[in-house]
This record gives C-alpha cells, sequence and structure tokens, in this order.
C-alpha cells in the first residue's frame, strides 16, 4: 500500500473515532471475564502435532466475552459482532490464545482499511455528525467493508454469548507429524444451537443484558461449544478476512468448550490476548490483517497500561 498503516495509527483512529477511554481496551472495551476447559475429540491430532488438538488433552481456559467497536458503554441489543477471547494453558508449558468474533468475516481486508474506515466514519467535530459523502466514497472504494455488516444484517446477533457462533475468520498454517501444512479456519458452534435476538427481543432484553444473563445462565450448568477446524479447498483465499469460504466445505470437529462460570471482575485487566500466541503445529497465515493484530493490540495495551 502506498501508505502503510502503523499500530499506533490504528489505535488513534479507534481512539478518534471512540474517544480515548482510560484504563480501558480501545476495541472491544465492554466485556467480563469467565473460566472454563477445553477438551480435545482427538480428530484434530491428522492436521496438526499441535497440543491444543492432541488425543486426550484437557486445558485450563480464561476467557472473555465482549462486544465489538470501542464504546465502553455499546449497547447488547444492536447489530454489531459479538467477540470471544481465551487463552488455553496447554501441556508441556505451552499456550494458545484465541481471539474470535460471532461473524465469519471481519469487516476490511487490510490495515489501512482498518485506519481509512474509521476516518472517513469519525463525525465532523462542528456538527457532532458524519459526513455521509465521505462515507460513501469510502464505501464506493472499499466494497469489501460492506460484507461483515450485510451478513450481521441477515444473521442478527445472538440473545446471549451462549448462544453464540464463533468464528476464526483468518487462515491459520497446521502441520501435522508427516510434515504436512494445511491451511484451515476455526469456528465454534453453540451446543445449545444458535439463537438471534427478534424485534421482541431487542426491546425485552434492552441495552445491558448479556453479562448478567449467562452469570444466570452458567448457574444452571456450563455453556458449552462444539469446535471445529474447515480445512482450505483449492482454490480458497488465504489472505482476506472478509471472505468467507463456502458453507459446504468438510469440517473436522476437534474440540469441545465448556464456559463454567464468570470470573472476578479484573481477571482480564492486566492481560493481552493475541491472536499469534500458537503452540507448536500452528502458525499464523500472511493474511495482513492477522499479521498487524499483535502489534495493534500491544500498543493499546501500552496506553491502557501506562494510565491513558
Ligand atoms: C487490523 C485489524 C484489527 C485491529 C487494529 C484490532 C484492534 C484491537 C484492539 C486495539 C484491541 C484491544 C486490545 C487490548 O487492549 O488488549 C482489540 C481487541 C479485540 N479484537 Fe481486534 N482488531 C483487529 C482485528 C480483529 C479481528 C479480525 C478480530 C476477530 C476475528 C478481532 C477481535 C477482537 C476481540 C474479540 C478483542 C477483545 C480481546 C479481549 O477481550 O481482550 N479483532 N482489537
Amino acid at each position: 500500500p502506498s501508505n502503510p498503516a502503523t499500530p499506533e495509527q490504528l489505535v488513534d483512529a479507534l481512539e478518534g473515532m471512540f474517544g480515548r477511554n482510560a484504563g480501558l481496551r480501545r476495541a472491544h472495551p465492554k466485556g467480563f471475564c469467565a473460566e472454563g476447559e477445553w477438551v480435545s475429540t482427538g480428530a484434530g491430532a491428522a492436521l496438526t502435532t499441535a497440543a491444543t488438538l492432541a488425543p486426550g488433552v484437557r486445558a485450563p481456559v480464561l476467557a472473555r466475552f465482549s462486544l465489538a467497536g470501542g464504546n465502553p458503554r455499546a449497547p447488547d441489543n444492536v447489530d454489531n459482532a459479538r467477540g470471544l477471547a481465551m487463552r488455553l494453558d496447554l501441556p508441556g508449558n505451552e499456550s494458545q490464545d484465541f481471539v474470535v468474533i460471532s461473524a465469519p468475516v471481519f469487516g476490511v481486508r487490510t490495515p489501512e482499511q482498518f485506519r481509512d474506515n474509521l476516518i472517513a466514519r469519525r463525525p465532523d467535530p462542528a456538527t457532532g455528525q458524519p459526513d455521509q459523502a465521505r462515507i460513501q466514497a469510502f464505501v464506493a472504494a472499499n466494497p469489501e467493508v460492506t460484507r461483515q455488516a450485510a451478513w450481521i444484517r441477515a444473521n442478527p446477533p445472538s440473545d446471549s454469548y451462549a448462544s453464540a457462533p464463533y468464528f476464526g475468520v483468518h487462515s491459520f498454517l497446521f502441520t501435522n507429524a508427516a510434515g504436512q501444512v494445511r491451511p484451515a479456519r476455526w469456528s465454534f458452534e453453540p451446543a445449545e444451537g444458535r439463537r438471534s435476538m427478534t424485534p421482541e427481543d431487542r426491546q425485552r432484553l434492552g441495552a445491558n443484558f448479556l453479562e448478567a444473563e449467562l452469570a444466570a445462565r452458567l448457574a444452571r450448568g456450563p455453556a458449552e461449544w462444539r469446535v471445529f477446524l474447515t480445512p482450505a479447498q483449492e482454490g480458497d483465499v488465504l489472505t482476506d478476512a472478509t471472505l468467507a469460504w463456502p458453507e459446504d466445505r468438510p469440517r473436522v470437529e476437534v474440540a469441545r468448550l465448556s464456559i463454567r462460570r464468570v470470573a472476578a471482575a479484573d481477571a482480564c485487566t492486566g492481560l493481552m490476548f493475541s491472536p499469534v500466541s500458537l503452540p507448536r503445529g500452528i502458525d499464523p497465515s500472511e493474511d495482513p490483517i492477522l499479521q498487524m493484530r499483535t502489534p495493534a493490540y500491544a500498543e493499546s495495551f501500552s496506553r491502557r497500561s501506562g494510565g491513558q
């Protein structure tokens, strides 16, 4: 790109849109932590030697549920992606982070689009209103940025963090014992089924129900997800997180995720989840968004831990 984005610019663009919310994550600030367990099925061992998918592996999980965007008071009942970040403590002193969302695609294809999209949508300081002509010009020049919103309109957000699917969005590279490398994508399907909010649910549930709902839900029993890997096939694009692969791709059920209880309010404050914190046997793809995420998260983490 002619004007390559830096991690600082991406975090500045978030602050320009949502304000500088001292001490909070510059994206997904509204959220809370929970604990649970990951149990591997063993079926993923053909794809990778990673400890995450070895037969019989059980790993403690620290998770954080959140709302996308940068508004700490974002309403739970409007069209938006939900987020799930997790750290798995694996055998052999390894760990794996997942940082996933409830849509199968991301909102932008490149770090430059991430920056320029936020700048285009920033409200005019004089009027407090966004410049619709500027937004339309940006969208016309960057048609990929409409895909995530279109998917969410067709698949409204869930009525619980436990009834949402979550998606890795990027391809990762999986290496097996024979040394074969295959790209694949992660997905998490709620064991109780996907449930979107109806218009009546949005009214009844209001703007702040998700955290209390999950706590009440967990008091009745664990919230569980079936975890899948979908290997890429010939012709699948590996570097564009705004493009989903065809729905009929065969997938392998590799684990079960069980969330058991809400954690202490400050359990994740001093933590930064990173989508490229991976065990041996899994590597990041060349997806330019995946490559840029951890530097941007580190910039946000350093600002929020430094009192900004
Ligand atoms: C270049 C693209 C992206 C940028 C610049 C970006 C930026 C950020 C930042 C600054 C944070 C706060 C980090 C912290 O302070 O710890 C964050 C958190 C998060 N992001 Fe992204 N992000 C990007 C792409 C994505 C994608 C593709 C996904 C999902 C597929 C995603 C899901 C999340 C989630 C779930 C969190 C919350 C993490 C937590 O609970 O600690 N982001 N992002």
